[in-house]
């Protein structure tokens, strides 16, 4: 897998880039499929912060579940898990970011409501996440499901709206780039991939 000199280019100058037909409709379809049923066995587990003596679980701040998806959890996110190994080398050679291992999360919104406020996925000088890859597996999305990734770039503008559309994959700095996912009315279901520098 090669990245496109735009690609390159907006990843160094705004901090991200988009790609659509990441996998190819046959391929995004059967990830999708494999990504619902592990949702609906119900082995995701709620994301939201744990507060208080009773550590109650607070999804005001994010309002998804979750699972850790490792390579050969199944065949179809096992195909997802390499296209993200082959990404994290591409960026690696083409803007120098030296990554290394990475976490693959599927994350599902459940509607309702359900989002993630404002905030990074890394913090500036810490040897952590490096670079977010998220891929959206929602067939049939329409803008009254909501669940909009808004990006806040560093350079000044407006933010960035991205829908969650099936096969498209967003790539970002993981310290650079503040990002929300903007309340949910259908289940909204993504695959994150966090990678870190080499010897981290
Ligand atoms: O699913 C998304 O679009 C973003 C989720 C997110 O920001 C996170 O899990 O850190
Ligand atoms: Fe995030």
């Amino acid at each position: 897998m090669d990245l496109t000199d735009a690609e390159v280019e907006a990843l160094g100058s705004h901090g991200y880039f988009l790609r659509d037909a990441f996998l190819g409709e046959p391929q995004a379809l059967a990830v999708r499929d494999a990504a619902l049923a592990r949702v609906e066995a119900g082995v995701l587990r709620p994301a939201g912060i744990r507060r208080g003596a009773d550590h109650s679980l607070d999804t005001s701040v994010r309002g998804d579940h979750i699972e850790w998806v490792l390579p050969g959890a199944d065949p179809a996110l096992e195909t997802l898990w390499h296209h993200f190994r082959e990404l994290g080398d591409a960026v690696s050679s083409a803007a120098y970011l030296g990554l290394g291992r990475f976490d693959v999360q599927l994350a599902c919104y459940p509607g309702g409501g359900a989002h993630y406020a404002r905030h990074r996925d890394a913090f500036p000088g810490q040897s952590n996440r490096r670079l977010t890859a998220i891929w959206y597996a929602n067939a049939g999305w329409t803008p009254p499901d909501g669940g909009m990734l808004r990006l806040h770039p560093e350079d000044p503008g407006d933010p960035v709206d991205v829908a969650p559309v099936l096969d498209r994959l967003v790539v970002f700095l993981s310290e650079r780039l503040e990002h929300e996912v903007l309340p949910s009315h259908a289940t909204r279901l993504a695959l994150t991939a966090w990678f870190y520098g080499r010897g981290a």
